[in-house]
């Protein structure tokens, strides 16, 4: 039985756009991991300390895997991709977030869901809203478009080449 989850890709160090696009393609070979819906990429300001824009882009997987298991293969594809430094909230080359699993809720030391701080950042809510805007939030009550009308755009831009 497949299972909808939604994750967020963001990047702001080295080729931003290709490591996203490989992460993407990375993800969907995985056995038991089926791209669905995939957004377009934005071009984000920096939430945090001060640090370059970042890449982000959200996607829909369908798959067969427990939440955990999801968890761990993107943190392997985070490390393939060549992710090093685990400074909080500064510059990464990936940085791959479970958001959604269903409409689990869920708290453990490694695997919160959903995500505590998706509903209040806008580069999360805009690439997710174009993929899966009435999906609900299952703690908020709320849709995602709904969540995206309460949060500050500004900073966050489709990426067009
Ligand atoms: N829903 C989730 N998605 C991804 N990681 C999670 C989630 N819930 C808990 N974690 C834990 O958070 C750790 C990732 O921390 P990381 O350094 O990437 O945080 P961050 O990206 O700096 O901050 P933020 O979580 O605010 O994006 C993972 O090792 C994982 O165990
Ligand atoms: N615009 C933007 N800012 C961030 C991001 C991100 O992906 N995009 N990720 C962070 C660490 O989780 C901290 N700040």
């Amino acid at each position: 039985m497949e299972t909808a989850c939604a994750i967020a890709l963001g990047s702001n160090l080295g080729d931003s756009e290709q490591t996203i696009e490989t992460a993407l393609a990375q993800l969907d070979q995985i056995d038991g991991m089926r791209l669905g819906l995939r957004s377009q990429l934005y071009k984000t300001a920096p939430v945090g300390p001060p640090q370059p824009d970042y890449i982000n882009a959200c996607a829909i997987f369908h798959t067969t895997l427990s939440p955990e298991q999801v968890l761990q293969v993107l943190l392997l594809t985070e490390t393939r991709c060549g992710r090093v430094r685990r400074e909080r909230w500064g510059p990464r080359t990936l940085d791959l977030d479970l958001l959604l699993y269903s409409d689990r809720v869920m708290d453990t030391p490694s695997l919160t869901l959903p995500h505590p701080r998706m509903h209040e950042r806008a580069f999360v809510l805009m690439p997710l809203a174009e993929v899966a805007p009435e999906l609900p939030h299952p703690i908020r009550q709320q849709t995602i478009k709904e969540l995206l009308m309460q949060v500050d755009i500004s900073g966050v831009y489709p990426l067009v080449a």
